[in-house]
């Protein structure tokens, strides 16, 4: 079969007594070490498809591989390859973060040497060392997401799902948490990540699966969702014609834009508030990469007397994408 970690097909769920699907005939596979993002507002499925692949959900039908095991059918196996972290603590507070970590290999059967190791080795990548025999109780919101991270991965799991990973977590443990998923996908564990946080998607996912009411509306990369979906990058200029009778005007200066490869459309926008009275400014949208552009459209500027003083990159994001996909914010 394919290298997929994750294969997900024909995927429903029906909760009872409801007239629609929750989850609507989902399919998509995620690659061995791919960071892969399901994006959804409020009530799309996302937590019914995590919950069908982590083995908590029941599905009505459909199929989910997961390295290879068939999920619906062998969830004990499943959960062995698998680990979970929940948006919200599901920490033992009694017990130090050593012991959570010791206690949760255990259950997984790892044996006494090996998880005292790997307890060692977890709470050191994580810059937990210090604080390992501490109370849980006493921990940070960065420090337990850190924890809930290193005990999901003490029974080294193919696949880690996450859910909000940074959350209402400040700007340091944010990134802190953001290396350690590169450095998870650098080793070739498989991270599925819910996330509302457009910004955390982009910078994460190697791949985004967009979801309404159940169903897949757009799977690809950050990158080229934005650029199909928005329609790339715009430019904008501020320029100022030369005096005199041959000044030349917006529309003369578009003209000559828009002959250039690369440029699509382009319009006069105002110059709002301290613009320059004797200035212009225009915007292009895009169907290149702006630096490849840039010096094209400042020499034609020039060859038409006009001078740029300003060049403004615009980028379309996830979140533009979102709107026009769902046509609801995802708040
Ligand atoms: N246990 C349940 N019983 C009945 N309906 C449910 C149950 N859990 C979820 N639903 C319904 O299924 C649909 C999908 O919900 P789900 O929680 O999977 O969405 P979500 O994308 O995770 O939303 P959120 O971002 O708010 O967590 C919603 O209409 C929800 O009301």
């Amino acid at each position: 079969m394919s290298d997929a970690a994750l294969e997900v097909r024909d995927l429903v769920k029906r909760y009872p007594k409801r007239k629609v699907n929750a989850v609507d005939g989902l399919s998509f596979q995620v690659r061995t070490g791919e960071v892969f993002g399901l994006l959804g507002p409020n009530g799309a499925g996302k937590s019914t498809t995590v919950g069908i692949l982590t083995t908590r959900v029941r599905a009505t039908s459909g199929e989910v591989r997961l390295a290879g095991v068939d999920v619906l059918r062998n969830p004990v196996a499943a959960r062995s390859l698998l680990a979970v972290v929940p948006q919200s603590s599901t920490l033992d507070r009694s017990l130090t973060p050593r012991q959570n970590l010791t206690f949760h290999a255990a259950y997984h059967g790892v044996g006494r040497a090996e998880r005292r190791a790997r307890a060692v080795d977890l709470l050191d990548q994580f810059g937990l060392t210090e604080r390992a025999d501490d109370k849980v109780a006493w921990y940070s919101g960065g420090m337990a997401q850190r924890l809930m991270i290193a005990r999901a991965l003490i029974h080294e799991p193919k696949v880690l799902f996450l859910d909000e990973p940074a959350t209402g977590l400040d700007p340091q443990s944010k990134l802190f948490v953001w290396e350690r998923i590169r450095e998870l996908r650098a080793r070739d564990v498989t991270i599925v990540l819910t996330t509302h946080d457009m910004s955390e998607a982009a910078a994460l996912c190697d791949r985004v699966g967009i979801v309404d009411h159940g169903r897949l509306l757009a799977l690809d990369t950050p990158t080229a969702l934005t650029r199909e979906l928005t329609g790339g990058s715009t430019l904008e200029l501020a320029v100022i014609p030369a005096a005199g009778a041959i000044a030349p005007t917006a529309e003369s200066l578009l003209e000559v834009l828009l002959k250039i490869e690369g440029v699509s459309s382009g319009s006069r926008i105002d110059a709002g508030p301290g613009g320059d009275p004797d200035g212009l400014r225009l915007r292009l949208h895009l169907s290149s990469e702006p630096p490849e552009l840039i010096g094209s459209v400042v020499t034609a500027m020039a060859d038409r007397a006009a001078v740029v003083t300003d060049v403004r990159v615009a980028q379309g994001s996830l979140g533009d994408v979102f709107i026009e996909l769902t046509g609801r914010d995802l708040r």
